[in-house]
C-alpha cells in the first residue's frame, strides 16, 4: 500500500500550466526522485505533497486518506525540509532546532541534540547566529531535523545535497539508506543520482512555456 499518494495533480502558476494529470505513490522502504529543470515545478509539487498549498486540481492522499482529513497524523510522521534551509538566522543552531522540536513535540530530542550537531560537525558553531555559518553549515544544521524526527515515516526533502561536500553528501546518502531500511519513504528532489540499494522511481516534469 501506498504511504503518499498523489491523483491527478495540476498546478497553475503566474498562468502558466506547470504539470497536470500528474500521478505519483511512494510506498514504505521506497524512494521517489522527482525531476526536471529549472522552473519546471518541482518545488511547487513538493509544497502541494505536503499541504502548504493546494493543487488547482487532484488530492494527495496520506495512507490512502485525504492529507488535509487526516492533516494532524500526516504532518506528525511527516518531515518536509524546503529548498531553503528554512532556519531563523539570527538565532543560533541550537535555539533553531531547540524550537523546532518544541514545534514538533519533541521534547526528548532536546538531549540529542548536542551529539547530533557533533555528528554534522557543527560543534562549536552551535551557538552563533546562524547567518555567520557557512551555506554548507546552515544546511547541514537544517539536515539535523531528520536525526530529531528519526520517527517520521515520510520525509520530503528539496535539493537537500545543496551546499554540502563530499563528506556531508554521503552523511546525509547513509542517513536517507538507514530511513528506507526502517521502512521510511523519502521525496526528494536533486540534480544529483543517489546509489542506492533500495526500490526507487523517478517523476519527471517537463518544462512547459
Ligand atoms: N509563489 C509563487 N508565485 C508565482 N509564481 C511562482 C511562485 N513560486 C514559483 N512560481 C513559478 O513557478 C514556476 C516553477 O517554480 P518551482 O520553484 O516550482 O520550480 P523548480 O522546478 O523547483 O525550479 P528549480 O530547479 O529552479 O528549483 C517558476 O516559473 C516560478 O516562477
Amino acid at each position: 500500500m501506498a504511504l503518499l499518494s498523489g491523483h491527478n495533480l495540476s498546478c497553475v502558476k503566474q498562468d502558466r500550466l506547470l504539470f497536470d494529470n500528474l500521478d505519483f505513490s511512494v510506498a514504505a522502504s521506497e524512494l521517489l526522485y522527482i525531476r526536471g529543470q529549472n522552473g519546471a515545478g518541482k518545488t511547487s509539487l513538493l509544497r502541494i505533497i505536503v499541504g502548504l498549498t493546494d493543487a488547482t486540481t487532484g488530492q494527495v492522499d496520506y495512507q490512502g486518506q485525504n492529507i488535509r482529513t487526516v492533516n494532524d497524523q500526516f504532518h506528525q510522521e511527516l518531515v518536509y525540509i524546503g529548498h531553503k534551509p528554512g532556519l531563523n538566522h539570527t538565532l543560533s543552531a541550537i535555539e533553531n532546532l531547540s524550537f523546532w522540536c518544541q514545534l514538533h513535540n519533541l521534547p526528548h530530542c532536546e538531549h540529542e541534540l548536542m551529539d547530533i550537531l557533533a555528528l554534522l560537525g557543527l560543534v562549536g558553531l552551535e551557538d552563533i547566529p546562524v547567518r555567520q555559518l557557512s551555506a554548507g553549515q546552515q544546511r547541514r544544521a537544517a539536515l539535523a531535523r531528520l536525526w530529531l524526527k528519526s520517527d517520521a515515516k515520510i520525509w520530503v526533502l528539496d535539493e537537500p545535497f545543496t551546499a554540502l561536500d563530499v563528506q556531508g553528501i554521503e552523511l546525509l546518502r547513509q542517513r536517507v539508506i538507514g530511513h528506507l531500511g526502517q521502512g521510511g519513504a523519502v521525496i526528494i528532489t536533486s540534480h544529483q543520482q543517489l546509489d542506492i540499494d533500495y526500490k526507487t522511481s523517478e517523476l519527471m516534469l517537463e518544462y512547459r512555456i
